[in-house]
């Protein structure tokens, strides 16, 4: 073993210089492929990601050799251990070849999926499936492209998701792991992970609750009782997504003062003739009233803002990219002009800010603080550009104030938005982590990712499912191995970072009508942590900007009370029950 630090250091800045390269070349094949999905691009990138492994390693195998105790520098330390992780490229290279295929398997079958009309036209999922499920009423419809997404999507990648995991679970052994989903966990370096996710969800529960059993009453009001029974789970397909993860699309039938709608604000974008790269300028702008970096001009020269109109097959789903020489960031987005993809706008934006604030360190840090982290930056921002003060800033709200029954109205949009995600984003992982260590079998699969969504959604599939379906693959981070815990910790650090941010910049009044636009002092508390990248554990980077070393769903209760006593009062008003006693998914058979 070595010990010498100053060998050490030397093997580090040797890393480095390698590293940028082989780190742009598999980017750039990644970036070609996923842009333009062809067989010549998917075999560049596949060797791309070859040689990329090959370099892990070789600088990773190396990096075990160091016995890093008793160092001076804990950034030597910290970056040796990091190194050490080789993730898949520990396979043997046969396996590694095959792993990658399987991988670049599933997620080109989602991103290439369509459901077809019966002589009729095929529909994509972004965005015509998706505005389909948004938009329609009729339960027909819906089930129609709720089940033609899973049977082209889950059940063509079943087969591939089984050997999917074995080679997952080998990687995480190679590395010291036993099962990927404690490889996974390892990022948030800490050992009391699952029972803290627990404890968050329990705080968070009664929110939901109540949100599911209101919601559920005025789908029933709407389809009426055989299509929506009070008492009983919500079938999954009348919640305005494919995936039931966000209920935002519904906003008009559960609306608590229908006769106060709030504005149109994707109306009045396309009455304003707003295109896609404006709403990305929009999103720019508010970085840099921070006080922080513009994007570079490469920026708008080399991403892909709108899906291409030329014929070429691409990757839709929204993604930050950054390409390790400090300058080449770029976002891939087929964004169309609504009020949702503005603010997934402001989301990828706080991505390519973190990237753009941490680009000077080592390739080895140039992560989120955790995988939260990452997710919550641009959601912090989200949160501010949501507000009706933003809004009418930027002309896209007229009506100067609000009064309480429209600021309840406000609130009921935003909790369609994040608490309907709390369940969901909660057991995606459970799912996976428990297909990982085996508690959950394959011959089991459809049955056990229903009884998770049943058991914390409380949604049901709106027709029976049998083990041929594989609906977890139906969404793009199963089918595209992305892991989700991140978005369910990103949902309440964000709250808890925007509650922070509010005070410094001197926000006084609700949460929820706080909007840090122009405040420098915000923006440069934002840059303090993320310079950072993954220099530090993130409780050090917690408590840099609030005072707290965990994260804490205060912040999020707050912003929510007002929503939460108005839901609590018309629950018991209308007799409701909280949660779903008759438990059983009903089909007429
Ligand atoms: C919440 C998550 N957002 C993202 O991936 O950008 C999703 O879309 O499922
Ligand atoms: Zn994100």
């Amino acid at each position: 073993k070595f010990y010498n630090e100053s060998v050490a250091t030397a093997f580090l800045r040797l890393y480095e210089s390698t590293a940028q390269l082989v780190w742009n070349q598999f980017m750039e094949a990644s970036w070609n492929y996923v842009t333009n999905i062809t067989k010549k691009n998917r075999e560049e990138m596949l060797r791309s990601e070859a040689s990329r492994s090959r370099h892990t390693l070789y600088f990773g195998s190396r990096a075990r050799l160091f016995k890093t105790s008793g160092y001076q520098d804990p950034l030597v330390q910290r970056m040796l251990s990091k190194l050490q992780n080789l993730d898949k490229a520990a396979l043997p290279q046969d396996e590694l070849r095959e792993y990658n295929r399987l991988l670049a398997r599933m997620e080109t079958t989602f991103s290439t999926a369509q459901v077809c009309l019966n002589e009729g036209p095929c529909l994509d999922l972004e965005s015509d499936l998706q505005e389909l499920m948004a938009t329609s009423r009729d339960p027909k419809e819906l089930l129609w492209a709720w089940q033609g997404w899973r049977d082209a999507v889950g059940r063509q990648i079943r087969p591939t998701f089984e050997h999917y995991v074995q080679f997952s679970n080998k990687v995480a052994q190679l590395n010291g792991y036993k099962d990927m989903g404690a490889l996974w966990r390892s990022k948030y370096e800490s050992d009391t992970l699952e029972q803290d996710l627990e404890v968050l969800y329990q705080e968070l529960q009664p929110l939901y609750l109540n949100l599911h059993a209101y919601v559920r009453r005025a789908l029933h009001h709407h389809y009426g009782p055989e299509v929506v029974a009070l008492k009983r789970p919500i079938p999954a397909h009348l919640l305005g997504n494919m995936w039931a993860q966000s209920w935002v699309k519904i906003l008009d039938l559960v609306l608590p003062f229908p006769n106060k709608p709030p504005e149109d604000v994707t109306k009045t974008m396309k009455g304003q003739h707003w295109k896609p790269t404006k709403m990305f300028e929009e999103a720019d702008d508010f970085f840099t009233s921070l006080g922080l970096f513009p994007v570079p001009d490469e920026f708008w020269t080399k991403s892909m803002l709108e899906k291409p109109t030329d014929g070429r097959e691409v990757e839709c789903e929204a993604s930050s990219w950054d390409f390790y020489n400090g300058k080449d960031f770029r976002i891939k987005k087929c964004t169309e002009v609504t009020i949702e993809d503005l603010l997934s706008v402001f989301h990828q934006m706080g991505h390519i800010q973190y990237l753009m604030q941490y680009r000077n360190l080592s390739v080895i840090f140039r992560r989120g603080a955790s995988p939260a982290f990452e997710e919550a930056v641009g959601s912090v921002i989200t949160l501010s550009a949501s507000s009706h003060k933003y809004m009418i800033h930027r002309g896209l709200l007229s009506q100067e104030s609000q009064d309480s029954e429209e600021e309840v109205n406000f609130l009921m949009s935003l909790a369609l938005e994040k608490i309907a995600f709390i369940p969901f984003a909660y057991l995606m992982d459970l799912f996976r982590w428990r297909v990982f260590d085996g508690t959950i079998h394959k011959d089991l699969y459809n049955q056990e990712w229903w009884n998770l969504r049943l058991k914390y959604q409380g949604v049901c599939p709106p027709v029976s499912r049998t083990e041929d379906d594989f609906d977890p693959g139906a969404k793009f981070h199963i089918a595209a191995n992305i892991p989700y815990i991140r978005y369910f910790l990103s949902l309440v650090l964000q709250f808890q970072l925007h509650d922070a941010l509010c005070q410094a910049s001197g926000h006084v009044g609700p949460l929820h009508r706080c909007d840090i636009y122009n405040s420098k002092i915000a923006g440069k508390m934002l840059e303090d942590v993320l310079s950072l990248g993954s220099s530090k554990p993130w409780p050090e980077v917690l408590q840099k900007i609030t005072g707290e070393t965990s994260v804490s769903t205060k912040a999020l209760m707050t912003y929510f009370k007002p929503l939460l006593n108005w839901l609590v009062a018309e629950n018991v008003r209308q007799g409701d029950v909280l949660g779903w006693p008759d438990f059983s998914c009903s089909y007429e058979e």
